[in-house]
């Protein structure tokens, strides 16, 4: 299946899947030098419905909280976006260390983690459809920057890493609005992008909020604490699981703030 890729490093992907070698690769390096400030974008708005949230689950790769999307329950609008996009997934990137783990870099600077909310374009008939256009998917990330306090909000998710420490697990997660991570600024960058991990399909618009959330150094090791192998093999932790930036390609990157 399409993990044997996964174990390969994200040098090996384009073999099968090409698209990895792109024009429209994400992530990237952020330069604010080269960012365009555009006046005209406008601030982007969710409406999530918390009984939406359904499970979250440990795929071997990331620890993934999947919602209900068979209509539009949970939704981003605005911003760049024309129309809503539901919500049909978040997930996070982290490094083994402090120091690095974001996909996204900022000015040279790499963040612990990166979380990611995946939403779709309900014009087309289901996600695997959606992922096949180039307007088919928007993903809002947040960075994650090790401080000295936890962020509370994080709380529910971590105490659920309990119950999906390896690779298959999945366990109720219900009752959750995940616009509790979001910092205080909804000041963005966005550009067009791909997902981050195989297929690399060129579908995403994203929005990168530029305020990162502050988390606790405990609170990144218990990230760290998920293992990527299955329950009956040997322990092998779930660290590094994010792709490096990828060439810009002539890309501009549009901030909604000066
Ligand atoms: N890191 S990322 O760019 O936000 C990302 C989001 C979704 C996915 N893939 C996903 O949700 N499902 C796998 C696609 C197979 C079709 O269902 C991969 C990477
Ligand atoms: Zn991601």
């Amino acid at each position: 299946g399409k993990d044997k890729f996964h174990i390969d490093g994200p040098e090996h992907w384009h073999k099968h899947y090409p698209i990895a070698k792109g024009d429209h690769q994400s992530p990237i390096e952020i330069n604010s030098k080269e960012v365009q400030h555009d006046p005209s974008l406008p601030p982007w708005f969710v409406g999530y419905d918390p009984g939406a949230a359904k499970t979250i689950l440990n795929n071997g790769r990331t620890c993934r909280v999947v919602f209900d999307d068979t209509f539009d329950r949970s939704v981003v609008r605005g911003g760049p976006l024309q129309g809503t996009y539901r919500l049909r997934q978040f997930h996070f990137h982290w490094g083994s260390s402090d120091d690095h783990g974001s996909e996204h870099v900022v000015d040279g600077v790499k963040y612990a983690a990166e979380l990611h909310l995946v939403h779709w374009n309900p014009k087309y008939s289901n996600f695997a459809e959606a992922l096949k256009q180039p307007d088919g998917v928007a993903v809002v990330g947040v960075f994650l920057k090790v401080g000295k306090t936890p962020k509370p909000e994080m709380k529910r998710i971590l105490e659920a890493i309990d119950n999906i420490k390896t690779k298959g697990k999945e366990a109720p997660f219900q009752n959750f609005d995940p616009s509790i991570l979001f910092p205080k600024s909804r000041d963005y960058w966005t550009y067009h992008g791909s997902f981050t991990t195989p297929p690399c399909e060129e579908c995403i618009t994203w929005i990168l909020l530029r305020e990162p959330i502050e988390v606790s150094p405990d609170q990144m090791a218990k990230l760290r604490s998920l293992s990527i192998n299955a329950e009956t093999e040997p322990a092998r932790p779930m660290v590094d699981n994010w792709r490096p930036p990828q060439p810009l390609k002539g890309r501009v990157v549009k901030a909604s703030f000066q």
